[in-house]
């Protein structure tokens, strides 16, 4: 089985995927690090480079050869994913898709104690820029977030939890 988290950046998917995986000794992807290493270049060297539509790509390219590679995998997508080129629905049709809900003024909070600059979408902004662009970005991308199979929501979401909804979905 394929298990995707998906949801805003600072939600906790790489550090909820890791920890799910791990309970279900399962393989561990992060969307993310998988496409840095196909790349050879970091996320904020992509965006840099190749700008956000080639980036989009790159992540649907990745996304795509994931799914091949694994079939049984916790997968951490990146926070933009599920809302280009209908991923949503290609995650859907290849696993299972929980959307960690975190509310985001807990968000805002996680993000901004941590490098910004590893984040390019964040990178340079004010403290109320950051809150300003993730209010923003949510409300258009919730849309693609609410079709997940499963939704969770919580200021802490455990994976204990996480684990539970699993096994009654
Ligand atoms: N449950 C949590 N409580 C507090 N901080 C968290 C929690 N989960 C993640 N974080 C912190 O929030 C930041 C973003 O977490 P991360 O797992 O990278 O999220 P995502 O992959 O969704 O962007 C990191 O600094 C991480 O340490
Ligand atoms: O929300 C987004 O568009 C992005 C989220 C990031 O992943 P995380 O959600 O793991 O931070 C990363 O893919 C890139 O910086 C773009
Ligand atoms: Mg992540």
């Amino acid at each position: 089985m394929r298990i995707f988290l998906i949801g805003m950046m600072g939600s906790g998917k790489t550090t909820l995927g890791r920890q799910l995986a791990s309970r279900l000794q399962y393989a561990f992807v992060d969307l993310d690090a998988y496409l840095e290493e196909r790349e050879g270049r970091s996320i904020a060297q992509l965006f840099e480079q190749e700008g956000q539509e080639r980036f989009r790509e790159l992540e649907r390219e990745a996304l795509e050869a994931v799914v091949q590679e694994y079939g049984q995998a916790v997968i951490s997508t990146g926070g933009g994913a599920p809302c280009f080129f209908d991923n949503i629905g290609f995650m859907n049709r290849h696993g299972k898709t929980f959307f960690l809900d975190v509310p985001v003024e807990e968000i805002s909070r996680r993000l901004l104690a941590s490098d910004l600059q590893v984040r390019p979408l964040l990178a340079g902004k004010t403290e109320e820029e950051v809150k300003a662009f993730l209010l923003n970005t949510l409300s258009h991308r919730r849309q693609y977030y609410e079709r997940a199979g499963t939704t969770l929501h919580g200021e802490s979401i455990s994976v204990k939890l996480l684990q539970q909804l699993l096994n009654n979905n």
